[in-house]
C-alpha cells in the first residue's frame, strides 16, 4: 500500500479527538486494490524513472516552453496552415504534446481510427470527436505490430489537415529507430539477449549495466540464422489474420472509396523485408538479470522486443488443441488478436476489452494459436474453475491436459504439456508453502511455458507481477483487462513488466453493435436535509461521509428509482462501499444484501433468487460484487456509496450490465445511477470517477429532481421527526462505520466457507430510546433484527416452482383424507 495511504490510516486510528482527520485526498486514496504494493522497493523506483523517460512530455518540453503563452496555455499554431483539401481530412495532429484528434464524422474516420489504434492511445471517445496520443509506448507497441516509422509518418501526413508538424515527425522516427533491433529471447529455459545488427551487439557488450550481465559461458556469442516467419491462421476466424494483411486490405479499400483521392496509406510495403535472411548474434543472461537488461535496453532508447517463434519452436511439445468448429470469435477479438500475432510470433503485451467483450475467449484463442503450454493467473479461485469451464467449452482440449492448481487442487496434467490455471497469490506467495503445493510449484517451475495469460491485470502491482514472472519461465505474456487504470499511476509498470498495449476496444462501437449493453448513465444530485447539513459541516470527514451517505433524501430518491424500475420490470443492484449504509438501507427496504461477512451459502442463494425469483427484484452489494460478477438478469445499477474517486471501480460497475441477457431487444437500455449528495465531498469524488466512462463516450446526465418523488406513496423519511432519529442515529455510529469495506475476496470466492467473516462495523448498536440524546419524546431507535436474508428462506416458499410443490403436496393431502 502506498506510503500516502498509511498516513491517512494512522489519521484515522488516532481517534476523534485529534480532530479535524484531513480531507482524505483522491489521488492518495483510491489506489487500494486488491494486491496494493506493500511499501516501493528501490528497484520500483529506478523503474518510474525509466518508465517516466519514455513520456512525449518529456520530449517535447522545449517546444512547449517556445509555443505556449503562459498565461492563457495558448498556443501559436500558425506555423502550420491548413492544406487545401483539409475537409477531406479527419486530423488535427497537436505539434507540442502529440494529441491527435479525430473527426469521427469523417468518412475515412474507421480507416483512421483502426490506424491510431495502433499507433496512438486512446484518450478520449465521445460521439464526434476521438482524441488519442502518441507516446514512446504506443509507437513501440506499432513499431512490434510490423509498422515502420516512414510509414507512420507518410500516413499520418495524408490524413492530417496540416503538413505534419516537425516536431511530430522527429518524434516518430527518433523513437522508433532502435525499436526491434534488440530481443529478449527464451530458449530452454534459458535467456538470451539477440540482435541482428553486429554493431548493436557491440553496444550491448561494452554498455555498463549490460555487458557485465553476460554469462560467462562457453557458448561466448551465438550466431544463428534469424527464423523465417511461416503463414498464420488464428483459430475461430476465417483466415490469416495478421495485421500486415488487415492493414494492406484496409489500404486498398481505402484507395478505392477514395473517390477524390487525396488519402492515400502508401504503406502495402509494410513488414515486406521481414523474411530476408539474416544472422542474429546473442548472448546469455542469468534469469535475474533480465528485468535489469529490459529497463537499460528502455532507458537507452532501444527497447527490447519479446517474440515468441512458436511455430518454430521444437523443443516445446505441442498441444493438441483446437477451437471448436462452433466457435466463431467475433472482429473485434479477432482484431485483437492479429495485434499480437501480427508477424506471425506471439508478442507480449496488454489486450483491453469491456467487461462482458469475452476476454477469456481472447485467452483461450490465443493458447489456441500456440498450442504450447500456457499457464493461467486469475483473481480468485472462483475465476479458476470458470476458465477451466471456458477452456472446455470453446476448445477440443482433452479435460485431462487441464489442471488446476489452487488451495484445494494441486493437479497436474498427464501428457507431456498442458494448461495449468491457478492464480496470483498461489504461485507468487512466499510463506511456506504445504509440502504439495512446494511440489507442484516446483514442477511448475522446471518447465518452459509458450504463455502466461494474466487476467484482470490491472489489479495486481509491479511487486507481483516481478514474483510470478522471476518464478515461471513463459515465452509470452498476454494481459487482459477491462480497465487499464489505477489511480496509482502504477499502470506504466505493466508496459514495461509484460508489453505494450496492443488494442484496446472501443466500447461505444461494442455496443451499438449488440456486443454490450447500452447504458443510460445518470448522476442523481440529493441535497442534504438541513439537519443533516449543518452536523455535515461541523463534522471530520470520516464522519461527513457518513452523513452523505446516509443523507435521508439520498435513500428517498434510492427507495423511489427501486420503485421506478422494479415496476418497469428492471432487476436492480444497489452498490454501497459502505457496509453500514448498505445494511441500513437493505434493512429498511426489506431488500437481501451481500458483503464479505455473507456466508458462501447465504451468498449463493440471494443470487439464484435474484436470478430466478419473481419476488426478488433488488439485491444491495458492497464493493464485493465489483468484479467477477456474472447476473444478466441486472438491467439497472444504483450507486450509493463508493470508492472516493476510483475510476475503475466506476467502469467494473458499470461493466455489471453491460452483459444484460436482453442487450438485443428492441430499444433496450440499461440503466446506472449514481446518488450524489449535493454541495459535499462526494460531488468531487464523483466528478473524478467519472472520467473513465466519460472518455469512453459515455454521458452522464445530471437529474436534479427526480419527478414524482415529493407525492410518491409510501416514502420513507418524510417526515423531520423520521429524519431526526436517523440522524441521532447516524450520530451516535463510531467513525469507523464510515470506512469502506476492506475486500480481501470476491464474490464467489470458495475461501469464504473457511475463513472467518470479515469483521463487521465496530459500532455497536443498541436499542434504547433517544429522547435523552436529541430532546425528543417522539422518538424511539428501532431495532431491525430480522435479516432480510433470512426471510428470503422463507421467500423461497413463493416460487412457483415452491408453489407449485405446495400445491401437490396439499392434493395429496386432500386425496389421502377423502379415502379415509
Ligand atoms: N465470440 C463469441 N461468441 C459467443 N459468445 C461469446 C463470444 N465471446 C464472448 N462470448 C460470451 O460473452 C460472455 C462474456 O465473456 P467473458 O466472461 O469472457 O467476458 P469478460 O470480458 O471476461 O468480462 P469481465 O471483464 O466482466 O470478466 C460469456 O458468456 C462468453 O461466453
Amino acid at each position: 500500500m502506498p506510503a500516502k495511504r498509511k498516513a491517512t490510516d494512522s489519521g484515522r486510528s488516532s481517534g476523534s479527538s485529534k480532530r479535524p482527520t484531513p480531507v482524505p485526498d483522491v489521488t492518495e486514496i483510491s489506489s487500494s486494490d486488491e494486491y496494493s504494493d506493500q511499501e516501493e522497493a528501490p528497484e520500483e523506483h529506478n523503474l518510474k524513472e525509466v518508465v517516466n523517460k519514455f513520456s512525449l512530455e518529456s520530449f517535447s518540453k522545449k517546444g512547449q516552453l517556445e509555443k505556449t503563452d503562459p498565461r492563457f496555455g495558448y498556443k501559436d499554431l500558425s506555423s502550420l496552415p491548413l492544406k487545401r483539401d483539409h475537409y477531406n481530412r479527419p486530423l488535427w495532429i497537436e505539434p507540442v504534446k502529440g494529441t491527435i484528434t479525430l473527426e469521427s464524422f469523417s468518412p475515412l474516420a474507421p480507416q483512421a481510427q483502426d490506424f491510431l489504434t495502433t499507433i496512438a492511445e486512446p484518450l478520449s471517445r465521445p460521439t464526434h470527436l476521438h482524441e488519442y496520443r502518441l507516446t514512446g509506448h504506443s509507437l513501440y507497441a506499432a513499431v512490434s505490430v510490423g509498422l515502420k516509422p516512414q510509414d507512420i509518418v507518410a500516413f499520418l501526413d495524408r490524413l492530417s489537415k496540416t503538413p505534419l508538424p516537425e516536431s511530430i515527425r522527429s518524434f516518430i522516427i527518433e523513437f522508433t529507430k532502435s525499436y526491434g533491433k534488440i530481443k529478449m529471447v527464451l530458449r530452454h529455459n534459458r535467456y538470451y539477449v539477440e540482435t541482428t545488427d553486429p554493431q548493436m551487439l557491440q553496444r550491448l557488450l561494452k554498455d555498463e549495466v549490460i555487458g557485465p550481465q553476460r554469462l560467462d559461458n562457453t557458448e561466448g556469442i551465438i550466431e544463428r540464422a534469424a527464423p523465417k516467419m511461416g503463414g498464420l491462421v488464428i483459430p475461430g476466424t476465417k483466415d490469416a489474420a495478421g495485421v500486415r494483411e488487415t492493414t494492406q486490405q484496409e489500404a486498398s479499400a481505402n484507395r478505392d472509396d477514395n473517390q477524390d483521392g487525396v488519402v492515400d496509406y502508401g504503406i502495402d510495403d509494410v513488414g515486406e523485408d521481414e523474411n530476408e535472411e539474416a544472422i542474429t548474434y546473442s548472448f546469455e543472461i542469468p534469469n535475474s538479470g533480465v528485468e535489469v537488461v529490459k529497463a537499460r535496453c528502455q532507458a537507452i532508447g532501444c527497447p527490447a522486443l519479446e517474440e515468441y517463434d512458436f511455430q518454430g519452436d521444437t523443443v516445446n511439445p505441442n498441444l493438441d488443441m483446437d477451437l471448436k468448429p462452433a466457435a466463431r470469435i467475433r472482429s473485434y477479438q479477432e482484431k485483437s488478436l492479429s495485434k499480437m500475432f501480427g508477424n506471425g510470433r506471439a508478442k507480449s503485451g496488454i489486450i483491453v476489452l469491456p467487461c462482458g467483450a469475452g476476454k477469456t475467449l481472447v485467452g483461450i484463442t490465443a493458447a489456441a494459436t500456440i498450442k504450447k503450454g500456457t499457464i493461467v493467473l486469475c483473481t480468485s479461485s472462483m475465476s479458476v474453475v470458470q476458465w477451466r469451464n471456458e477452456f472446455l467449452r470453446w476448445t477440443t482440449i482433452d479435460p485431462s491436459d487441464i489442471a488446476i492448481f489452487t488451495s484445494d487442487h494441486k493437479e497436474k496434467f498427464k501428457r507431456s504439456t498442458g494448461i495449468i490455471v491457478s492464480t496470483y497469490s498461489m504461485v507468487s506467495q512466499t510463506r511456506a508453502r504445504s509440502y504439495d503445493a512446494q511440489k507442484m510449484m516446483d514442477w511448475l517451475q522446471s518447465r518452459e511455458w509458450g504463455m502466461m495469460i494474466l487476467d484482470e491485470v490491472h489489479v495486481v502491482p509491479a511487486s507481483m507481477f516481478r514474483k510470478v514472472t522471476s518464478a515461471i519461465a513463459a515465452q509470452s505474456k498476454l494481459g487482459l483487462t477491462a480497465t487499464l487504470l489505477r489511480e496509482d499511476d502504477k499502470i506504466k509498470d505493466l508496459n514495461f513488466l509484460i508489453g505494450p498495449k496492443l488494442y484496446e476496444a472501443n466500447w461505444m462501437e461494442l455496443a451499438a453493435q449488440g456486443h454490450i449493453a447500452k447504458v443510460q448513465c445518470a448522476e442523481v444530485w440529493c441535497p442534504m436535509t438541513t439537519e443533516f447539513y449543518s452536523e455535515y459541516l461541523r463534522e471530520s470527514s470520516r464522519k461527513q461521509a457518513l452523513l452523505y451517505i446516509m443523507n435521508p433524501r439520498k435513500f428517498q430518491a434510492c427507495q423511489f428509482l427501486i420503485d421506478f424500475h422494479e415496476r418497469r420490470g428492471d432487476k436492480i443492484i444497489v452498490f454501497s462501499d459502505n457496509v453500514y449504509a448498505l445494511e441500513r438501507y437493505a434493512l429498511k427496504l426489506n431488500k437481501a444484501y451481500i458483503y464479505g461477512g455473507t456466508p458462501q451459502n447465504e451468498r449463493m442463494r440471494i443470487l439464484e433468487n435474484f436470478q430466478h425469483n419473481e419476488q426478488v427484484n433488488t439485491i444491495f452489494l458492497s464493493k464485493i460484487g465489483d468484479t467477477s460478477l456474472d447476473l444478466p438478469e441486472a438491467t439497472c445499477l444504483i450507486q450509493i456509496s463508493s470508492h472516493y474517486g476510483s475510476r475503475r471501480q466506476e467502469a467494473q460497475r458499470l461493466g455489471r450490465i453491460l452483459r444484460a441477457k436482453r442487450r438485443n431487444d428492441e430499444g433496450f437500455n440499461a440503466f446506472f445511477y449514481s446518488l450524489v449528495s449535493k454541495d459535499t465531498h462526494e460531488m468531487v469524488y464523483s466528478a473524478k470517477r467519472q472520467a473513465f466512462l466519460i472518455d469512453q463516450g459515455y454521458a452522464f446526465k445530471v437529474i436534479t429532481h427526480l419527478q414524482g418523488i415529493d407525492n410518491c406513496e409510501g416514502i420513507s423519511y418524510s417526515t423531520p421527526a423520521e429524519r431526526r432519529e436517523l440522524l441521532q442515529e447516524v450520530m451516535l455510529q463510531n467513525e469507523s462505520s464510515a470506512d469502506v469495506e476492506q475486500v480481501t475476496d470476491d464474490l464467489f470466492s470458495m475461501r469464504s466457507g473457511k475463513r472467518p467473516p470479515a469483521k463487521k462495523p465496530t459500532a455497536k448498536r443498541s436499542a434504547a430510546t433517544l429522547s435523552g440524546l436529541a430532546g425528543g419524546d417522539d422518538m424511539a431507535y428501532i431495532e431491525y433484527n430480522k435479516s432480510k436474508n433470512k426471510q428470503l428462506k422463507d421467500k423461497a416458499g413463493h416460487h412457483p416452482l415452491f408453489k407449485k410443490m405446495e400445491r401437490e403436496r396439499q392434493k395429496r393431502k386432500k386425496e389421502r383424507e377423502s379415502m379415509k
